[in-house]
């Protein structure tokens, strides 16, 4: 997308194609600072600390490693048995969203047919841009099918503003363009759809009111930032015309885990007859899994996130202490929306219903 008038995306290759530079979103919206992965061991730090974070990008970003992994391990004279330990220890750094062991397994793959040391990185590194191309474009078309969704919206409400509410970030900071649920947002936008979008601010590490915000923001699309509480109370009240989430992980049959709180949004959508759509590219579906909320691993993280905020003070980002020093905190950091409150999918093939029936028609190959 393009910031302060330059083409950016979260994730690239240097000059030099063997260094990984990502943005630093951990820094955002305060300071954009540019971060260099080397190692693996880098790799995996920029994932589980969220320099990188949102499933198409840690996907993206897991690809990258095994390139970085085929380097080091050719250079130890080791190659493939050292790149598959290494792809273990990528696949290990978080656990909810399936892009990372996906975007992981699919480069690995390609490694082990390759015939030399050489061939094993260019075609780590190929891939790798590859699975990022692929999901630009995943992004873009998902964006249209969502758009024309919008659009109808719209033309029931004679031209009237559409407002969407959306939690989390699911834009192109957590995918390489567009975004997931702010691409249809953008491309209706760009028709001149008149639209507005209710962001949560998504506690604990406010990634809709630092990044969302921030993108939205570049983009001069009309947003109000609110607490993760007052979605029920905006659709109670006819403000809200539809919901579109992201998701980390789906599964075939229509169960969608997402950022900690999307599944009360979407008890808050059924109450007040509101829809509620989830947008993905493929790669974000799991094609083995049919309970999500058995199945789906939920990431637990560090209850500091919980017990400090971050912000500006002073022109410098500080962190604040907000309970009692002495109080346990617990970090969630997703939950599981069951099949039957999601309205529907939308994906790169176009929009479906959250049932197996409705997925696999999309999807016949898998
Ligand atoms: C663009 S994909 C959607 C999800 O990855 C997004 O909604 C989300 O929950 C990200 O969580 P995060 O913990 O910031 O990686």
């Amino acid at each position: 997308m393009i910031v302060d008038g330059k083409q950016t995306r979260p994730i690239w290759l240097d000059a030099d194609q063997k260094t990984v530079k990502v943005i630093d979103q951990r820094q955002l919206p305060h300071r954009f600072v540019v971060a260099d992965l080397t190692s693996v061991d880098a790799v995996i730090h920029a994932i589980r600390e969220m320099f990188v974070r949102g499933a198409p990008l840690i996907g993206v970003t897991g690809a990258y490693g095994v390139m970085i992994a085929a380097m080091k391990g050719d250079a130890a004279g080791d190659g493939p048995a050292f790149i598959r330990q290494e792809c273990l220890r990528l696949k290990a750094a978080r656990p909810t969203a399936v892009n990372l062991a996906w975007g992981v397994d699919r480069v690995l793959e390609k490694v082990m047919a390759a015939g030399t040391a050489a061939d094993r990185i260019d075609v780590a590194r190929n891939e790798a841009a590859a699975i990022a191309e692929e999901e630009a474009e995943n992004c873009r078309r998902l964006g249209v099918h969502g758009a024309d969704l919008i659009t109808s919206v719209s033309r029931e409400k004679n031209g009237a503003t559409v407002n969407i509410l959306t939690h989390c970030n699911a834009g192109w900071l957590a995918c390489i363009e567009y975004g997931t649920a702010t691409a249809p947002i953008y491309e209706a936008f760009n028709r001149g759809v008149d639209l507005h979008v209710w962001v949560d601010e998504t506690r604990p590490l406010n990634q809709g009111a630092r990044l969302t915000a921030w993108e939205l923001g570049k983009h001069g699309v009309p947003h109000t930032v609110i607490t993760d509480n007052a979605g029920g109370h905006l659709m109670q009240h006819g403000r809200v015309d539809m919901v579109i989430v992201g998701t980390d992980r789906s599964t075939h049959t229509g169960d969608v885990a997402n950022k900690i709180g999307t599944y009360l949004k979407a008890l808050a959508a059924r109450d007040n007859g509101i829809p509620f759509y989830v947008a993905l590219p493929s790669s974000t579906f799991d094609w083995t899994m049919t309970d999500g909320v058995k199945e789906i691993p939920i990431e637990e993280r560090n209850p500091d996130e919980v017990r400090y905020i971050q912000g500006l003070a002073d022109g410098r980002i500080t962190r604040v202490l907000v309970p009692p020093e002495s109080s346990p905190a617990a970090d969630f950091a997703f939950d599981v929306t069951p099949a039957r409150l999601v309205t529907g999918f939308v994906t790169e093939r176009g929009v479906c219903g959250a049932s197996e029936a409705e997925i696999h028609g999309l999807f016949p190959e898998f």
